[in-house]
């Protein structure tokens, strides 16, 4: 039997993805829940991260935190893109101040037989499940619910880098030196991603995002190879089962790709990072897609009245159809709750003002 979740109140992110008419652009932040809230950070002082991850309640909690302090048009369920290689079996730890740690990472092909693979995901990943369910419930239908997943690229790099911070010349010396074997287990994180994405959208998430955070690192030619099949893939794979959710992928620094994920893909919606113009983001895709993006985050440190005139460049730049207004990338831990609001009004009443004036 299907849940029955609250009717949704507020559709203008889901009506964006679908190129639909909008009164207003919706906005949304990447890593709107963190360290830069004080409600977050006190549930993390009581909580390792990947408890808060496998703990429903907890996750459920931190979702909601921005939803109730501003006026955002989608929230995105508290997890981490790192939770696949441990359902596969490899150990993550969450350093406090240093990131992600793989205490024992892929370094030979030998390593490779420690990936667990078929898995189930309901099994190992069935408490994101919970979570979604749960959340679609406490958020009363106030606005959308999106699920994600890591990228196989981005997730391989972390599987083998063992962490982040490094230039990805052990994972890219895979890539050139190993590259059957890495398209297998591209493939493998493929596959996975898929069944994860099915399984959160079953649970109750009503759009999912595909991280592909360091598709940037590989030259355009790598990126065809290695990111794009896959990528491609997950699209098509999901959609196949359900044709009617709506799909984002993010592959940042790679907005070189924007026309043939356009094209070839069955993503609805495309983010950007902040190092591509609007106008050219916009002239690689058309009306085809919807974008996302694409603040430069270090904007928020630069006061208010930089903060307005920036994202009134960015609106005008994308133009307010098939647009759903985003940082470039995530909220960093030293940012400020007031100023992440301010972006957030500041999105809602540029874009109510230029689209009643279009009219
Ligand atoms: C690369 C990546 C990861 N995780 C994620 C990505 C892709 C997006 C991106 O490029 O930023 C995705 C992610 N991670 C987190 C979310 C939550 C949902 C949201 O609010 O956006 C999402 C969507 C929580 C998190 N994931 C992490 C935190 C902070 C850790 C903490 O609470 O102690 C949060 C809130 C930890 C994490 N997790 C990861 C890194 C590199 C780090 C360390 C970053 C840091 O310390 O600032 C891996």
């Amino acid at each position: 039997m299907t849940e029955q979740f609250p009717v949704l109140k507020n559709d203008l992110f889901l009506r964006a993805c679908n190129g639909e008419d909008v009164e207003r652009v919706p906005v949304w932040i990447m890593r709107q829940a963190g360290r830069y809230l004080p409600e977050f950070k006190s549930v993390r002082a009581d909580s390792d991260f990947f408890k808060v991850c496998q703990t429903p309640e907890l996750a459920c909690t931190v979702t909601i935190q921005p939803i109730l302090r501003f006026p955002l048009d989608a929230a995105i369920i508290f997890s981490d893109i790192l939770v696949i290689p441990q359902a596969m079996g490899l150990e993550v730890q969450m350093i406090p101040g240093k990131g992600p740690h793989f205490p024992d990472p892929i370094k030979t092909i030998d390593d490779l037989k420690r990936v667990q693979f078929p898995i189930s995901v309901q099994e190992k990943l069935g408490y994101v499940f919970d979570a979604i369910t749960l959340t679609r419930h406490k958020l009363e239908g106030k606005v959308p619910l999106i699920g994600f997943t890591g990228a196989p690229w981005t997730l391989f790099t972390y599987c083998i880098e063992g962490g982040g911070g490094t230039d990805l010349k052990e994972s890219k010396l895979w890539l050139l030196q190993h590259p059957q074997e890495s398209h297998k287990f591209l493939q493998k994180l493929t596959d996975v991603a898929v069944d994860y994405l099915c399984g959160q959208i079953k649970a109750g998430a009503q759009a999912a995002q595909v991280f592909d955070s360091w598709s940037g690192e590989l030259s355009p030619q790598m990126f065809d190879e290695f990111c794009l099949p896959y990528l491609i893939q997950i699209s098509r794979r999901v959609k196949e089962v359900y044709p009617n959710v709506p799909l984002i992928c993010f592959p940042k620094g790679s907005n070189f790709a924007l026309k043939k994920l356009a094209e070839q893909s069955s993503y609805n919606v495309l983010g950007v990072d902040w190092t591509i113009s609007p106008e050219a983001a916009r002239e690689m895709v058309g009306l085809k897609v919807t974008l996302q993006g694409n603040l430069d985050p270090i904007t928020l440190y630069a006061g208010k009245d930089i903060i307005h005139k920036q994202v009134e460049t960015m609106i005008k730049g994308f133009g307010t159809k098939r647009y759903i207004a985003n940082l470039g990338h995530g909220m960093q831990p030293q940012m400020t709750p007031e100023m992440a609001e301010y972006f957030v009004s500041s999105v809602h009443q540029i874009s109510e003002d230029l689209i009643k004036h279009q009219k």
